[in-house]
């Protein structure tokens, strides 16, 4: 099976996302992520439900959202007013609200993801691996594109995947931050099936390109 590719918007060319957008629509992505900050869970600020309004518009591929902010639950409605595919949410964000989030954006007609940050130890998820479709695996701080990619990923990956083969889950394991050419051949081997990827495909030459060569990497 082919790896399931989610340019990541953070790093497009914002006076011009048609542009972008035109470019995803004709590739081969199977998604499109968008990362949402809330300048409380994470340091930084990106873009809110204007500019998502607008991109839901004219882009043909599902959207894969990252909520990167504290009360990810104010806003499945207008998630799924979007068509959105999936909503990811921080389990350090969510706590103990995280079951009713899941079961809430279920409700809505989405799949739900739990997302980790670097520090968080993979068997936080276990209580929601048979409730979730994917669990997110930052390989960097949350907040900022652009970042180098954290090796320990790498093994957490690994332990991810065991977890889902012994739990009987079905989820799908993503990785986001510091995907490419050296990191993502090693994350698909270690049992990645989607790879986020924003710096590397779009401030290549040809984007169109890259998001192939990342499909081309065989689960
Ligand atoms: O969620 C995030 C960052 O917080 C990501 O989705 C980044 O946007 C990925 O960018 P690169 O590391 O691939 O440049
Ligand atoms: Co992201």
């Amino acid at each position: 099976m082919m790896a399931i590719v989610s340019p990541s918007l953070l790093a497009a060319d914002f006076l011009h996302l048609e542009k972008d957008i035109e470019m995803i629509n004709k590739s081969g992505a199977d998604w499109l992520h968008l990362d949402i900050m809330d300048g409380m869970f994470v340091p930084n600020i990106s873009f809110g439900f204007s500019v998502l309004d607008a991109i839901a518009k004219v882009l043909d591929k599902p959207m894969d959202v990252h909520y990167m902010t504290m009360r990810p639950e104010d806003y499945i409605e207008r998630t799924a007013k979007l068509g959105a595919k999936s909503m990811n949410v921080h389990i350090e964000a969510c706590g103990e609200r995280l079951p009713d989030i899941i079961r809430r954006i279920h409700t809505a007609g989405m799949k739900a993801a739990v997302t980790i940050s670097p520090d968080t130890p993979v068997e936080a998820v276990r209580p929601y691996i048979n409730d979730v479709e994917m669990v997110l695996v930052m390989s960097v701080y949350p907040g900022f594109g652009g970042q180098k990619f954290i090796e320990a990923t790498i093994g957490r990956i690994h332990a991810l995947r065991n977890m889902i083969s012994e739990c009987g889950s079905k989820a799908l394991i993503e990785v986001d931050g510091g995907v490419g050419a050296s990191t993502a051949p090693r994350l698909v081997k270690a049992g990645c099936d989607a790879l986020v990827s924003g710096s590397y495909i779009f401030k290549a030459d040809n984007p169109i390109e890259v998001i192939d060569s990342l499909k081309q990497l065989t689960l």
